[in-house]
């Protein structure tokens, strides 16, 4: 059965830090998902890189594969991923396009004759987006009962392996008798995902995933507002306090566009267990490991390379 879900409101601009940094803590033990609002993203960036990114999809297969990724940038094509490795059906209909950090040079860009101004679109997102999850960051460690500053301070934000992915689900009608998804369940790698929609439903969460049957709940996207949740490494790294929780993304009915950012620390940052989050009682759960050596592993077990 399917319900409406009210996930929870957090300001990033509210000058109340710590009550702000008490309803993150609250939405993150709850839910693992939660709206963020006055986030400094103008709405007419957002609705541009949208734009944008279906300019892109329209494109033919053959121009696009030309960009086909490599070292995590670049287009990866329909049903090229299967989230839920669990499945037996061919692949998430979806395709999709990966910006990484801008300072390594590894990015791949369609041409300013083909898409004027695509990629400084692009680029412009990316440093916005990188610097609202920053602050966020700081009010997920005042909720940690850290300092403000902790996770500059352990070198997570030395140079992070953010991700900016641009994803297409075509509304692929006849696959719907085949139990294909836009996007099977899973749960996403890094600390925090920001992500915005078109408006086209479809994103739902699952938040008792041990339950049988799986209870299903619709995320709607709220005007505006980015839809945040956490990730598997903010769970390992607080010691399963703050809940990466399951979701998916129906067949869409109609074309769906979505631009999700995943904040990651840096490759070399090691993530172990927070003091703040274990105790005699509740011992680490997770040995420390490097975070470039844990999303190597993760994305072998999607992609199968
Ligand atoms: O498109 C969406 O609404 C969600 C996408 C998603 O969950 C992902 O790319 O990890
Ligand atoms: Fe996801």
């Amino acid at each position: 059965m399917l319900d409406a879900l009210q996930l929870p409101v957090v300001d990033l601009s509210s000058p109340d830090r710590f009550s702000t940094a008490n309803s993150i803590r609250q939405a993150c033990t709850d839910h693992g998902f939660f709206y963020l609002v006055n986030h400094g993203v103008d709405e007419e960036l957002i609705h541009k890189v949208l734009e944008q990114s279906s300019n892109f999809f329209t494109f033919p297969i053959e121009e696009k594969m030309k960009l086909v990724k490599k070292n995590h940038r670049g287009y990866t094509s329909l049903y090229a991923e299967k989230l839920d490795t669990s499945l037996s059906t061919k692949g998430d209909s979806k395709e999709s396009f990966y910006v990484g950090p801008p300072e390594d040079g590894l990015n791949q860009w369609p041409s300013e004759e083909d898409l004027p101004s695509w990629r400084s679109t692009m680029e412009t997102y990316y440093q916005k987006v990188l610097s609202a999850a920053t602050k966020l960051l700081s009010l997920i460690a005042l909720s940690l009962k850290l300092d403000e500053d902790f996770f500059r301070k352990v070198g997570a934000l030395n140079e992070p392996f953010a991700s900016l992915r641009l994803l297409h689900y075509p509304g692929d009608l006849d696959s719907y008798s085949e139990g294909i998804y836009g996007a099977s369940a899973h749960s996403d790698y890094g600390l925090i995902t920001l992500l915005v929609t078109d408006g086209v439903p479809g994103l739902q969460i699952c938040r008792d995933r041990s339950k049988q049957p799986r209870v299903w709940e619709d995320v709607p996207s709220m005007k505006g507002a980015f839809i945040v949740n956490i990730g598997d490494t903010m769970e390992r790294w607080t010691n399963c306090l703050f809940r990466s929780t399951l979701h998916r993304v129906l067949l869409p009915r109609q074309e769906r566009y979505s631009v999700a950012f995943f904040m990651n620390p840096s490759k070399d940052c090691v993530v172990e267990c927070l003091e703040s989050c274990c105790s005699d009682a509740c011992p680490p759960r997770f040995p420390p490991i490097k975070y470039i050596d844990y999303l190597e592993e993760r994305l072998r077990v999607t992609y199968g390379v």
